[in-house]
């Protein structure tokens, strides 16, 4: 057995894993990182970037549908395999050299296998070979483990060899026909996806489409998955499914009486965290848990106090999905920034502020997470929903646009559709949330998060003008609506 020590070692080289160690080099330390699998991680290889690949062929093909002069170029169906290849080079053929290559110019050190906690600082790394490093970490120890496909507990399921998103994003053959369990966004952007590629397929989301959304993005996207030729049943829950020897094909039986068959079942109901073989036993901890963290990002206890200690004495951090604080791409790289930042600072002496929006904080994760699900049209969400601002006792004033009515929309397609909502605080009259569907509304988003974490009050809102003709005039419109100030 090798026995080796770092400063900092990070459990888990996905996206999140990454940024934590390149924080805490820049902050000094030697950090190493430990992968089991491909550097990079689940948004690499399984998750956002081929899911996005998989969706955006398609997506420019209808676009250029919806715009006359455009349409006529477009005469040919869409070319599934060349989409697939497209995938295949987003994904780098799911080869890693890429990712290795920059943590080597990030001076982060990698040790390939599977790591597992073996007590306080000390991490066990059983290699490919079967080869055990221990790793002895001086100040921190950050798990960066991410999350994995939940399959929910229906009779057959397992057994019915389903999909996971892994299978959804990686396929090389194209089945005829699809069912997915689940209404959320894997279910909604695969379902897009595959409905894009000809599938014959059929959403069973036993409580509606993006609930965690404003009510209308659900509405709206299931009637574009409709228009796509897709079926939509909600409000039904499976009660089992089976694979048919003969056919192949699979059945899912649902508590309504009826039941939906297809070549393929995808599960798109949750994640959990990656926790169960990672030694947390060791630590007093429990494996399989979510690992949640205070806005530094040291583990919790099961006391909800820093675990093993607050201030400099913590060694045990966690970042990413593992966490269970926002399950996105871009917020764990958010989190993981300042993982690495606080580890560092810490390890050198320094007492962290924790006060909100401070550096060392991750204020961003209650108050302002943007997310935009790439369905047709795409919503993009940041802060809270007005559901959401009134639970938690805000008194808001809601406002709504249809966004087809922006003049830029008239100049983007024939056939705009969306909407869009801001959720304004009137005691602070600030934004605290904002959610637009519509197409291209992705890349409007990062306008009102600005809004939403500078606090910008309304009346200074009226002094940042879009330009004409964007989609981002629904902004005055919106003000329109809301009413201009008059003193
Ligand atoms: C289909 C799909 C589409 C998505 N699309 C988007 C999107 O468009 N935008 C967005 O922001 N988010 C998206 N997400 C969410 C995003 O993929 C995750 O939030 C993100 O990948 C989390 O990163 P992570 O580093 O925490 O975990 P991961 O990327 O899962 O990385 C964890 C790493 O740890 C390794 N590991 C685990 N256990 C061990 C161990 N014991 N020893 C060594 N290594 C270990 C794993 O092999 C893995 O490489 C999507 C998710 C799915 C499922
Ligand atoms: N574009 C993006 O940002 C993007 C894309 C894909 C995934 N993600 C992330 O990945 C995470 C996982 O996505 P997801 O869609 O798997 O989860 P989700 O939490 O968004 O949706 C889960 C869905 O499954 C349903 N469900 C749960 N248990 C069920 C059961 N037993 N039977 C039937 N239905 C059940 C829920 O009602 C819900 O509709 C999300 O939190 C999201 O943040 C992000």
């Amino acid at each position: 057995m090798t026995e080796i020590e770092y400063d900092v070692v990070v459990i888990g080289a996905g996206a999140i894993g990454e940024n934590v160690a390149d924080r805490a080099v820049q902050g000094g330390m030697r950090t190493v990182i430990i992968e089991s699998e491909l550097v990079g991680g689940e948004c690499s290889y399984w998750a956002c970037m081929p899911s996005k690949a998989l969706l955006r062929s398609a997506a420019l093909v209808r676009t250029a549908r919806d715009v006359d002069g455009a349409k006529q170029a477009v005469t040919g169906d869409l070319d599934v395999a060349a989409v697939l290849r497209r995938r295949d080079k987003v994904t780098r053929h799911w080869k890693d050299d890429g990712q290795v290559e920059w943590l080597n110019g990030a001076n982060i050190d990698l040790v390939r296998g599977h790591a597992r906690l073996a007590g306080p600082k000390r991490v066990e790394v059983t290699a490919p070979d079967g080869s055990v490093t221990t790793i002895t970490a001086a100040h921190a120890v950050a798990v960066c483990t991410g999350s994995a496909a939940l399959l929910p507990d229906i009779p057959g399921l397992a057994e019915a060899d389903p999909w996971t998103s892994r299978d959804a994003t990686s396929v090389q053959e194209v089945p005829s026909s699809l069912a997915i369990i689940g209404g959320g966004v894997v279910a909604v952007e695969m379902a897009t996806a595959y409905a894009g590629f000809g599938v014959e397929v059929t959403v069973i989301a036993r409580s509606g489409l993006l609930t965690k959304n404003e009510p209308f993005a659900g509405e709206l996207v299931q009637q574009s998955l409709e228009d796509l030729g897709a079926s939509v049943t909600i409000g039904a829950s499976p009660t089992r499914v089976r694979r048919d020897e003969g056919t192949g094909q699979v059945t899912i039986e649902l508590d309504d009486g009826t039941s939906v068959t297809a070549d393929e079942v995808l599960v798109a109901t949750g994640r959990v965290p990656v926790t169960i073989d990672l030694g947390l036993e060791t630590i007093g901890l429990t494996p399989g848990d979510w690992l949640p963290t205070d806005d530094s990002l040291r583990v919790l206890g099961a006391d909800g106090g820093v675990f093993d200690g607050a201030g400099e004495d913590a060694w045990l951090y966690a970042a990413g999905d593992v966490t269970h604080r926002a399950l996105l791409t871009h917020q764990g790289k958010y989190d993981a920034r300042i993982a690495g930042d606080a580890i560092a600072a810490r390890a050198n002496g320094r007492t962290l502020s924790l006060t909100p929006w401070s550096t060392h904080a991750a204020t961003a994760d209650h108050a302002a997470v943007p997310q935009v699900t790439f369905t047709d049209p795409e919503v993009a969400s940041v802060g809270l929903s007005a559901a959401e601002a009134e639970r938690a006792g805000i008194r808001t004033r809601v406002v709504d646009y249809d966004i087809s009515w922006v003049a830029g929309a008239t100049i983007a397609s024939d056939k705009y559709v969306g909407r869009a909502r801001m959720v304004v605080d009137e005691d602070r009259r600030v934004l605290v949330g904002a959610t637009f569907v519509g197409l291209d509304v992705g890349e409007l988003l990062h306008s009102a998060t600005i809004a939403v974490v500078g606090e910008v009050t309304i009346d200074r809102l009226w002094h940042a003008v879009p330009s004409y003709p964007t989609l981002s005039e629904v902004w005055l419109r919106l003000l329109e609506a809301y009413g201009r100030p008059t003193e």
